[in-house]
This record gives C-alpha cells, sequence and structure tokens, in this order.
C-alpha cells in the first residue's frame, strides 16, 4: 500500500502526487508499472488501452486500497478524440503503446511502422501543445547491429568494447537493407525519437526517452492458444515458455547465435519510477535500461530456461530440448537479426544511480514459476480435448 510518509526525490525534496496518463497500460510493462504506481506511491493513474486483461486485478472490486486511483480508459489511440483531454488533464504522459513483437515487422511492416510512429505523433504533439512532459518508451533495437558485426569473424577487434557496447550518446544506429523488413520497427522507432527530440530542441518539449533492453518477466505477451492467437509467436520468453508447457524442443532461430542482455521486468520499473519521479534529472535523456551482467546467447537462453523450468515444475526434460530452424520458416521473409546488444549504463547511473540487481537465473526462476502456476492446467487441458471432427 502506498506509504503515508513523504516521499522525497533523489535531492531530497518532497514528491508531490501526481496524475500520469499512460498509454499502453494494458500491457506487459504498463501492468507492471501500474502495479508499482499503485502499491508504492500516491499517484493517480489513467490507464489508457484497448485492452485491460493485465490490468483487472487493480481496476476491480471498488474496495481496493487505491480504488479512485486508476481509471481505465478503453480507446485505440489511433482514431480517438479523447485522448488530448487525457492528457491536457495529466502532469505526465507515458507512451508505451506500440507493436513489437518481431514476428510482426516483416509479416506486418504497414501496421507496425504506423504503430511506432504514425499512431504516436497525436502524442507527442499534444504533449508539447499543452506543456505536458513526455516519458516515450523506444527500444534498444534503435541501435541495430554493431559495429563489431561488419569485422571480419577473427578479427580481435571483435573483442573491443569500443565495437560492440551500445551508448545513447555515441553508438550510431545500423540497420539492414529496406528489403529486410524486420527494420520496419527499430526505423519507425528512430523516428520518432528524432521528433521528440526535435520538440524538445525547437518546441521546449520535456521529454525522457526509454530504450529498454529486452524485459522479461510475469505477463509477457501470450501463450499461443490459451491466452492469444494459437498461429501467434509472441517474444522468445514466451515462445520458450510455451513449449516448456507442452513439452516440445525450443526452437533455436538460426542456430541461436544471437546474443541479448536480459532485465527482470521489477529491476527495470524501479528504473522507471525515478524518472516518473526526478524529471530535473531526466528530462532531456535517453536512458538505456538493461542488465549488461546478463549477456547470454539464445541457445544458452534455451539451456538455462530448460534447467529452471524441470526445477520449478519438478518434470525431467525432454529427450531433444532444442532444434535448429532457419529464420525464414521461423519468421518469413524480410527478417534480420540484432546481433549482440548490451548497454552502456553510464548515462542512467549518473542521473537516477540505477543499477539492475537480478541475476538471470534468478528471475527466469521467478518467471517460470508463475509461468507453471499460470498455464500448466491449462495447457493439460488444451491438450486433452478431443480435436472437433
Ligand atoms: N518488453 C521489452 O523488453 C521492450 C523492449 C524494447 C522496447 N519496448 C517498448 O516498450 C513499450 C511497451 O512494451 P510491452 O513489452 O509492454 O508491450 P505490450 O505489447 O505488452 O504492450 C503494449 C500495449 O499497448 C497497447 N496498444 C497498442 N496500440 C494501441 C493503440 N493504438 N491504442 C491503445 N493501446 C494500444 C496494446 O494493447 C498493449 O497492451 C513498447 O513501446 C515497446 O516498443 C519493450
Ligand atoms: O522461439 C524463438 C523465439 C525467438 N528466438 C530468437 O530469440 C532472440 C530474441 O527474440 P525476441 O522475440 O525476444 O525479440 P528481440 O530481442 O529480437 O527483439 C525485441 O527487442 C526489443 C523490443 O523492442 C521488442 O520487444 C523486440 O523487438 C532473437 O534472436 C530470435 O530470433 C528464437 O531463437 N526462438
Amino acid at each position: 500500500m502506498a506509504s503515508t510518509t513523504a516521499r522525497l526525490d533523489l535531492d531530497g525534496n518532497t514528491i508531490n502526487p501526481m496524475t500520469i496518463c499512460m498509454i499502453g497500460a494494458g500491457g506487459f510493462i504498463g501492468s507492471h508499472l501500474c502495479d508499482k504506481l499503485m502499491n508504492e506511491t500516491p499517484h493517480t493513474v489513467l490507464a489508457v488501452d484497448v485492452y485491460n486483461d493485465k490490468i483487472k486485478h487493480l481496476l476491480e472490486p471498488d474496495s481496493l486500497p487505491w480504488a479512485g486511483r486508476i481509471q481505465f480508459h478503453r480507446l485505440n489511440i489511433k482514431n480517438d478524440s479523447r485522448l488530448e483531454g487525457l492528457i491536457k488533464c495529466s502532469d505526465l504522459t507515458i507512451n508505451l503503446a506500440a507493436i513489437c513483437t518481431p514476428a510482426d515487422y516483416n509479416t506486418r511492416p504497414l501496421d507496425t511502422i504506423y504503430s511506432n510512429f504514425i499512431d504516436a505523433l497525436p502524442v507527442v504533439k499534444y504533449c508539447s501543445e499543452n506543456s505536458k512532459r513526455l516519458i516515450h518508451f523506444s527500444t534498444c533495437e534503435v541501435y541495430g547491429k554493431t559495429i563489431g558485426s561488419y569485422l571480419p569473424k577473427d578479427s580481435p577487434l571483435r573483442q573491443d568494447p569500443a565495437y560492440y557496447i551500445l551508448k545513447e550518446d555515441t553508438s550510431p544506429c545500423i540497420f539492414g537493407s529496406v528489403e529486410k523488413q524486420r527494420w520496419s520497427y527499430a526505423c519507425a522507432k528512430q523516428l520518432i525519437e528524432r521528433l521528440i527530440y526535435a520538440e524538445g530542441a525547437e518546441n521546449g518539449l520535456e521529454f525522457t526517452i526509454v530504450r529498454p533492453f529486452n524485459w522479461i518477466g510475469p505477463r509477457m505477451d501470450f501463450i499461443p492458444g490459451i491466452d492469444g492467437p494459437s498461429e501467434g509467436v509472441p517474444r522468445v520468453l514466451a515462445c520458450f515458455s510455451n513449449n516448456l508447457l507442452r513439452r516440445e524442443p525450443l526452437k533455436l532461430v538460426d542456430g541461436g547465435e544471437s546474443q541479448r542482455t536480459f532485465v527482470y521486468i521489477k529491476d527495470a520499473i524501479e528504473a522507471v519510477l525515478l524518472m516518473i519521479e526526478n524529471p530535473g534529472r531526466a528530462s532531456g535523456h535517453i536512458f538505456n535500461v538493461g542488465n549488461p551482467n546478463n549477456e547470454v546467447t539464445v541457445r544458452q537462453l534455451a539451456e538455462m530456461m530448460t534447467k529452471v523450468y524441470s526445477k520449478v515444475s519438478g518434470e525431467d526434460s525432454i529427450e531433444t530440448p532444442t532444434i535448429d530452424v532457419s529464420s525464414k520458416e521461423f519468421y518469413g521473409e524480410g527478417y534480420d537479426d540484432s546481433d549482440k546488444r548490451i548497454p552502456d549504463m553510464t548515462i542512467i547511473n549518473k542521473q537516477l544511480g540505477w543499477d539492475p540487481k537480478t541475476s538471470l537465473w534468478d528471475l527466469l526462476e521467478s518467471t517460470l514459476t508463475y509461468q507453471h502456476k499460470t498455464y500448466a492446467e491449462a495447457i493439460k487441458q488444451a491438450i486433452a480435448k478431443p480435436v472437433a471432427s
């Protein structure tokens, strides 16, 4: 429950309760941010989304301790005139709304570009025109591929951090060709970042841009055939969870050689709360938010998830835990990949004193415990159900 003692910011000043218009509040990150704001702060949230399943526990019943501090507004920001009013009556807008699953980038590139650029335009415009603060969610994908990936495979420079560490203020954005439609998302996100930055420079918009590096945890995406379409392809955590729950081999795209750093959603949400409550330190900045210590190849992630799932479910793993699959077969034409993603943490550390805490093993253990508790029974029933003839 929210504490009754005054909350202080990093400089010792009292934090006054604020009203936050959170767009995309019903998604994975939004639901965790709403949890945090309701449980630990006095702030009010106007939660905007087309879905609310992931925040239902916060909305009903009226007797919840935070009743009155969270209101759900079911609206599509593409075409709803209520959006400007909600931004106007808030102190801060946080925009999380996006299509952000890689399976969509090359198969629905128009929807991806519209969602990540065109649909975000009115949000930026209303914030700028009404002098409202904006925290906009971009992505680590704006960095694209590392400089090192273009060096010969045996070049010793590949070991030099200067060729792969991703820094907000100096790293270039390196995308594949236009035919590689995977980059439609990264490119749209990059352009909206540039627009927000320009609104700040030319019109004084008070903004913060967040670049999440693979935040993972409970409630991420969906399990195909249970709470999402059977043919849907979510992000890797949910794909691998689905395979483990169904006792199927985990599919390693192009051999699972790409590398990622994963951060626990609860650590990352701490960073967002610091941004919310320390505008003087967060405004005008772009922040990497990730955990540089949790780097693995996708193959190593699959192996670790297999071990952790065995531990939390009490089931032995299957005989062939992983299989290789080509990216063309898995994602279709136009897929491409980021080779390696390690965030530089200098700026967020200096401005907000934030550091991630949770190891990959620990975050997988709590997340897979949740997946098992939430889905194992439903999967068993779905598998047992005779197929309708
Ligand atoms: N999770 C990550 O690791 C990660 C990494 C990089 C960037 N991001 C960015 O963070 C943001 C949130 O990501 P997430 O993981 O919570 O994704 P998510 O898909 O779970 O959440 C996005 C939410 O936005 C809503 N939304 C989309 N279009 C909308 C519209 N037109 N009107 C109203 N609501 C709409 C969706 O219904 C969904 O609930 C996205 O902008 C994403 O690009 C996330
Ligand atoms: O079943 C699977 C799913 C995915 N993968 C691989 O696992 C890696 C990670 O895939 P994810 O689905 O989590 O997505 P990515 O890390 O590539 O991109 C994500 O990064 C940051 C955000 O902006 C987005 O949420 C998303 O674009 C990729 O190399 C992908 O090819 C598999 O090998 N098997």
